[in-house]
């Protein structure tokens, strides 16, 4: 199964704003969503979430800076070639001002008014929580059409 990651850069602990992308192209595209991608060989996970930080929306982090938030492993029955585990981090600080790329759109939004709607059906049982600073681990089953969900377990840690 292909291993993922997820960064989500937000202000104030707790957080009060938290920079979402509109995906513009490939797997979720069309959705609002953190930054994120494929770990590729030899690299390592925290690797992995600042190049695809850089590259998705233009901003530099550090190692230090990413707070590991929790893994969640999504399974597509309908299409197991999707399955994937996803290694999701929070960040407070880094350099550079968000910005469009060919991959993503990002977009500033308070806590209270993240799009769910435009999001990944399984988010808002998890995103919450790690909002809150907590550390989650979980597994999402999705319905035959990829986008409902039809199991979810969702552990706090
Ligand atoms: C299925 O539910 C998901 N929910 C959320 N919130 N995020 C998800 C879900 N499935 C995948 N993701 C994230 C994980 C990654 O950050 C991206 C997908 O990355 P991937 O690399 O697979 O897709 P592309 O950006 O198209 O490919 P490149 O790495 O080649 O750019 O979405």
């Amino acid at each position: 199964m292909r291993s993922t990651t997820l960064c989500l850069p937000v202000q104030g602990n707790p957080a009060q704003k938290i920079l979402l992308g509109m995906k513009k192209t490939g797997f979720g595209h069309g959705k609002y969503n953190g930054f994120g991608g494929k770990i590729e060989d030899g690299e390592t996970t925290l690797a992995a979430a600042l190049r695809e930080l850089a590259e998705e929306c233009g901003i530099l982090a550090k190692e230090a800076d990413l707070r590991p938030a929790g893994e969640l492993t999504f399974i597509f029955p309908a299409n197991p070639e999707y399955d994937h585990d996803v290694h999701i981090y929070t960040l407070t600080d880094w350099q550079g001002e968000p910005k469009e790329t060919d991959e993503m759109k990002p977009a500033w939004f308070e806590i209270a008014d993240i799009p769910y709607n435009d999001m990944w059906a399984s988010d808002n049982y998890w995103l919450p929580a790690v909002l809150k600073g907590k550390k989650i681990k979980g597994r999402v089953i999705f319905a035959e059409n990829n986008e409902d969900v039809d199991d979810i377990t969702i552990r706090t840690e």
